[in-house]
C-alpha cells in the first residue's frame, strides 16, 4: 500500500501525459485530414466532435435542413466539407452529387455506416459481401409480382388495426399507431406472426433498438446505446427461435415454402446449392424489419399530417378512394388492380416524402481519391447525400415549399432530383412494398374518417427521422357510410 502511495504521483502524471498525448494525436489527425489542397470549402469544426453537435442539434430543434442550407449559402451549392461523427465528410447538396454517388458505387465510393451502427449489428462475415448478397436476394421477395399476393393480407391487417385502435375513438395519437400498423404488417408478411401478444412482446425491444441506433455511442449500462445492443441480441434470439420452429413446420408440411419471406429464405439455395444458415437469415430478417418499419410509419404519419392541413387535397384523395370502395362488394379485399387506380393518392404520398423525406440522406466512403465539382476528395473521406436540399431546389421544383402532388404527374421529376428511396445499386429494395403499405393505409383511413389536428402548431423534430414532437394527436370525424 505504502509503495502504491509512493508511486501515485508518477502514475497520475503518466495518466495525464497519456491523455494529453491522445488529444494531441487526435487534434493533429483532425488537422491533417484538412491540410490537403483544393478540398471542398467548409468548416472542420472542433477536433474529435467536428460539427456533429450542430448537425444533430439542427434536427433536434426541428430544422435539420438549416445545417445544410446555411452552409450551401456560405460555401458552395454543390458540395461542402464538414466533420461528423469524428469523420471528415464531403456533403453533396444537389442532384448532380446524387448522380455522382449513385453511379459510382464500388468504383469510387462504397456504403458506410458509423461505428455505433456496426456495434449494434455486428457482422459475422464480410459486411460488404453480405450487403451485396442481400441486395441480390431481396428483389425475389419484394418485386411487384411477388408483392401482388400480399395486398389482400395488407388489407386484412389494416382493417383489424383500424377496428382495434381507431374505431370508436374521438382522438388518437398517429405516430405510435402508424408504427404499430407497419410492424404488425412486417411481422405477418415476413414471418407469419399473427398473435398480437407475441408481436407486442417483439415490438418493445424494437423500440429500444430504433431509439439507440443513432444515440451517442457510449456502451455503459443504462445508456440508449447499451440498451440497443442488448435489444438487438434479444431480437436475434427470438427470430432464431421462430426459424427453428418454421423448419419443423416445413418438414411436417404445416408451413409452405411460399407463405412468407422467412419460408422463401429457408428454401432457396445459392449457386453452389447451399442453404443460408439460421444466423444469416435472422440478420436479414432483422435488417428488413429495421429498414422497413420506421421509415414507412414516418411517411404515413406525414400523409395524415398534410391531409389534415389541406382539405382540398384530402377531398381529392377521398374521391379517388371512394370510387374504389364503391366498386367493391361488401367485405371484398383490395387487389392489384385497385392499387393501380390510386394514382392521385400515390402522388400525394410522393409529395409528402419530397417535403418530409423519412431518411434525410445516406453515407458513403471514398475508396479512391477523386475530384468532384472541381474539388479534391481524398480516399477514406466519408460522403453524404442529402434528400431535402435536392427536393427543394427551385430549378427542379418551382415554388418548392408549396404542396403540389401534380409535380408527379406524367414523367414526374427528372432523374436524381427526387430521392426519398435513394438511388443506384443501393436504392431501397422495399420501395414497392412501402408503396403498397402506404396506399392500403390511405384507403383504410380515408374511407372511415376525416380528421383535424389537436395541436395545429405541433413542432417537428428530426432524430434521426422527422416526427411530430407529440406524435401527432388528431381528432377523428367518422364518415357515416
Ligand atoms: C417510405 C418507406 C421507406 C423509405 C423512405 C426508405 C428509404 C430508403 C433509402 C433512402 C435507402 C438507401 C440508403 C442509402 O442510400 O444509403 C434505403 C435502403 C434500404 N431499405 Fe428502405 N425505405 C423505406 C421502406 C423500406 C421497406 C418497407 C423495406 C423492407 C421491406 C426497406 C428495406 C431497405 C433495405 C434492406 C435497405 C438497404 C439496401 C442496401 O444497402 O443495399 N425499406 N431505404
Amino acid at each position: 500500500m505504502e509503495l502504491f502511495l509512493l508511486y501515485l504521483p508518477y502514475l497520475l502524471l503518466a495518466f495525464v501525459f497519456s491523455i494529453v498525448l491522445s488529444l494531441q494525436i487526435l487534434f493533429f489527425k483532425h488537422k491533417s485530414h484538412y491540410s490537403t489542397e483544393n478540398l471542398p470549402p467548409g468548416s472542420a469544426g472542433w477536433p474529435i466532435i467536428g460539427e456533429s453537435l450542430e448537425f444533430l442539434s439542427a434536427g433536434w430543434k426541428g430544422h435539420p435542413q438549416s445545417f445544410v442550407l446555411d452552409r450551401m449559402k456560405k460555401f458552395s451549392t454543390e458540395c461542402f466539407k464538414t466533420s461528423i461523427l469524428g469523420e471528415p465528410v464531403a456533403l453533396m447538396c444537389r442532384a448532380a452529387g446524387n448522380k455522382f454517388l449513385f453511379s459510382n458505387e464500388d468504383k469510387l465510393v462504397t456504403g458506410w455506416w458509423p461505428d455505433s451502427v456496426k456495434k449494434i449489428f455486428p457482422a459475422r462475415s464480410d459486411q460488404k459481401e453480405e450487403a451485396k448478397r442481400l441486395r441480390r436476394l431481396l428483389p425475389q421477395f419484394l418485386k411487384p409480382e411477388a408483392l401482388k399476393s400480399y395486398i389482400g393480407t395488407m388489407d386484412i391487417v389494416a382493417r383489424s388495426h383500424f377496428v382495434s385502435a381507431w374505431e370508436n375513438k374521438e382522438e388518437v395519437v398517429v405516430f405510435p399507431l402508424a408504427k404499430r400498423y407497419t410492424f404488425w404488417l412486417a411481422c405477418r408478411l415476413f414471418m407469419s406472426l399473427e398473435d398480437p401478444n407475441h408481436i407486442a412482446g417483439f415490438a418493445h425491444p424494437f423500440q429500444l433498438l430504433a431509439s439507440g441506433i443513432f444515440s451517442i455511442p457510449i456502451d455503459l449500462p443504462g445508456t440508449p446505446f447499451n440498451r440497443a445492443i442488448k435489444a438487438s441480441n434479444i431480437i436475434r434470439k427470438q427470430i432464431i427461435k421462430i426459424i427453428k420452429q418454421r423448419k419443423i413446420d416445413l418438414t411436417e408440411k404445416v408451413a409452405t415454402q411460399t407463405q412468407d419471406i422467412l419460408s422463401h429464405m429457408l428454401t432457396i439455395t445459392n449457386d453452389q446449392g447451399y442453404h443460408m444458415d439460421d444466423l444469416d437469415i435472422a440478420d436479414k430478417i432483422l435488417g428488413l424489419l429495421i429498414g422497413g418499419h420506421d421509415t414507412a410509419s414516418v411517411a404515413i404519419t406525414f400523409v395524415i399530417f398534410y391531409l389534415a392541413e389541406l382539405p382540398h387535397i384530402y377531398n381529392m384523395v377521398y374521391e379517388e378512394q371512394m370510387e374504389i370502395v364503391r366498386s367493391k362488394a361488401s367485405g371484398e379485399l383490395l387487389n392489384w388492380d385497385d392499387i393501380q387506380k390510386m394514382k392521385y393518392s400515390w402522388n400525394v404520398a410522393c409529395e409528402v416524402m419530397r417535403l418530409m423525406p423519412p431518411l434525410q440522406g445516406g453515407f458513403r466512403e471514398a475508396i479512391q481519391n477523386f475530384t468532384y465539382a472541381g474539388f479534391f476528395v481524398p480516399k477514406g473521406w466519408k460522403l453524404y447525400w442529402n434528400a431535402y436540399s435536392t427536393h427543394t431546389n427551385c430549378e427542379h421544383f418551382p415554388e418548392p415549399e408549396k404542396f403540389d402532388p401534380t409535380r408527379f404527374e406524367g414523367n414526374g421529376p427528372a432523374p436524381y432530383t427526387y430521392v426519398p428511396f435513394g438511388g443506384g445499386p443501393r436504392m431501397c429494395p422495399g420501395k414497392e412494398y412501402a408503396r403498397l403499405e402506404i396506399l392500403v393505409f390511405m384507403y383504410n383511413i380515408v374511407k372511415r374518417f376525416k380528421w383535424e389536428k389537436v395541436l395545429p402548431k405541433e413542432n417537428i423534430i428530426v432524430n434521426p427521422m422527422p416526427t411530430p414532437s407529440k406524435g401527432l394527436p388528431i381528432r377523428l370525424i367518422p364518415h357515416h357510410l
